[in-house]
């Protein structure tokens, strides 16, 4: 019945995973997005990378920019020590539903705040909204290019410290050229890039991670 792909994502967590369990939340929807219809998550297979930066950097605080259907959202709330909080920014209302239920299915809810409106709006309010000092992992995956500024903007606002880490997605494929220019030719980022596939897919793409120095 699910009208729209993000809809049938839920459909499918619904009827395949445990509610939860993280694990099986997003096992649900790689099988259903490798078998039945490719959608734009960061996949199993950069999931894992995704999974290991997360486990080194062990974030008391972390921010998502493009929650979609929340699919790396519960891959890093799952991950997240007791305490620590996952905040995630998503522009288009009708994903922002589905990940509500999603991350609720998943059992994560307590460790994720969802919020809704253009990154560019919501950064400059951090501070105030969330009481944030800084952030110590960031996780960029929304529209390409607003990885560069946004970038300029989380430094901008204090929000970055030393030893802060960025994760891009899609540095490849899509692409974020101009991203991959800023952050390897600054002298304030320590940049280094992960290979791998496009997820569900041949078609290379790979992670950027990159520390900011301060
Ligand atoms: O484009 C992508 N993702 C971003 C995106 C895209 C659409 C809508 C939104 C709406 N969400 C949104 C927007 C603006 C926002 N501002 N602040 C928050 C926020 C949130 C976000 C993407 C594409 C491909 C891909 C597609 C096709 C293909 F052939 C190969 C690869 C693979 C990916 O892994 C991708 O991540
Ligand atoms: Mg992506």
């Amino acid at each position: 019945t699910g009208s729209t792909q993000p809809q049938r994502m839920l459909e499918a967590v619904q009827k395949n995973a445990t509610k939860g369990d993280p694990e099986s939340v997003f096992s649900a929807i790689d099988y259903y997005c490798r078998h039945k219809e490719w959608a734009m998550n960061v996949g199993d297979e950069k999931g894992l990378i995704l999974d290991s930066v997360l486990t080194e950097v062990n974030p008391s605080i972390a921010l998502e920019l493009g929650t979609y259907c929340g699919y790396s959202t519960v891959r890093i709330a799952r991950l997240l020590s007791p305490g620590s909080k996952l905040i995630t920014v998503e522009f288009n209302p009708a994903f922002a539903a589905v990940a509500r239920q999603i991350i609720a299915y998943a059992g994560v809810q307590d460790k994720v705040t969802l919020v809704e409106g253009p990154s560019g709006d919501l950064i400059p309010k951090m501070k105030e909204r969330f009481g944030i000092k800084s952030f110590d992992f960031v996780f960029l995956d929304h529209w390409k290019d607003r990885y560069v500024p946004d970038t300029k903007l989380l430094e901008d606002c204090g929000l970055l410290r030393k030893g802060t880490v960025l994760l891009a997605d899609n540095v490849i494929c899509p692409g974020a050229p101009e991203y991959l220019k800023y952050v390897r030719n600054s002298p304030r980022y320590e940049s280094r890039y992960f290979k791998s596939n496009l997820e569900y897919s041949k078609v290379e793409d790979g992670l950027e991670k990159s520390v900011f120095l301060g």
